[in-house]
């Protein structure tokens, strides 16, 4: 329960249809819901995130374990679908996908790195064979796999690789390889699930400006899930998971100072769902002994929250 203070301002009308949530984004999550169910337990992974990823963006995701991180990618990906709510990559409606769209929409749109560096490629097939083997299945014409293969192992910086097998290769060389994999079909998503979780810092390091290069390089959007804040530094938006919900992001912006240097600002922001509703943080609870009631007030340009002393 709330008191809103009745402060005596205009406001503007509010336009007569609200524009449709995410209409310029590639990626649009609303209110998304994934429930699983393991005999009589229910497991509510996603409790109505709502995200919005435009096209180009490279974003990291956030959150403690079990907060639902990879529930989201597998979604995004295709692999697991929602129960409830919105989930749309371009043209692509995640929610009433028959099969048949399913495969074409895995195959073109998305490509997926997992964390497992040996899951993401086969031990008897080459880092070449291995890059060709999706554009196989997509129908593409010899010449032109094996050209775009050795075009993507040398943006990746893993060409001496081609004719090597896992086995034969680092961690770090093989989630390259797997980079590869993951582009071949040119897709418009990339998505990787703790794709550095298993490397060294230096090799992480190296791995993560391998898919910065990427996004820059082929305009490809990308998320990433990862535990790592350093890797999170590194992007512009973090997206920060708590309970199945988006609960913060952080924006980073590169400023050049008088004396020439240049730094980068971070900034956290409260994220509102469409509801309006924003998680206040704990430290802000506490400092003000906000509780139960609080009072809003509108103001000129922004709107208070003060502890109701009743
Ligand atoms: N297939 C499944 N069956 C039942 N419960 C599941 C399943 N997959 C995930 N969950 C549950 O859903 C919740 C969210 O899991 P998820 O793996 O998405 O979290 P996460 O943030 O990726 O965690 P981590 O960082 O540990 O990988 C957890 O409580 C998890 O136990």
């Amino acid at each position: 329960m709330r008191a809103i203070s009745r402060t005596p301002l205009a406001l503007p009308k509010p336009p007569e249809r609200a524009p449709e949530f995410g209409r310029e984004s590639l990626i649009v999550c609303e209110s998304l819901v994934r429930i699983y169910q393991t005999g009589s337990i229910e497991v509510q992974a996603l409790q109505g995130l709502d995200l919005l990823v435009g096209a180009g963006e490279m974003v990291a995701v956030v959150g403690a374990s079990g907060s639902g991180k990879s529930t989201l990618l597998s979604i995004l990906a295709g692999i697991d679908a929602p129960t409830a709510g919105k989930a749309r990559v371009g043209e692509w409606d995640l929610l009433g996908m028959s099969r048949g769209a399913r495969v074409r929409y895995r195959r073109h749109t998305v490509g997926f790195v997992r964390q497992q560096t040996a899951s993401n490629l086969v031990p008897y097939l080459t880092s070449r064979q291995v890059v060709e083997l999706p554009m196989t299945a997509a129908g593409v014409k010899a010449r032109t796999r094996r050209q775009r293969a050795g075009e993507l192992l040398a943006a990746l910086d893993v060409a001496d690789c081609a004719d090597r097998r896992p086995a034969q290769m680092s961690g770090g060389q093989q989630q390259r390889v797997a980079i590869a994999v993951a582009l071949a079909n040119q897709p418009q998503v990339l998505l990787a699930d703790e794709p550095t979780g298993e490397l060294d810092t230096t090799t992480s390091a190296g791995v993560f400006e391998a898919m910065r290069h990427v996004n820059r390089e082929f305009g490809v959007t990308v998320v990433v899930v990862t535990h790592d804040p350093e890797v999170s530094g590194q992007v512009e938006r973090t997206i920060a998971i708590r309970d199945g919900r988006t609960s913060s992001e952080v924006l980073r912006r590169t400023e050049t100072g008088e004396d020439g240097d240049t730094r980068v600002i971070a900034e956290e922001y409260a994220v509102m769902d469409r509801a309006g509703r924003i998680q206040i943080p704990r430290e802000y609870r506490e400092a003000l002994e906000l509780t139960r009631r609080v009072r809003l007030a509108l103001e000129s340009d922004h709107v208070t929250i003060r502890n109701d002393p009743s």
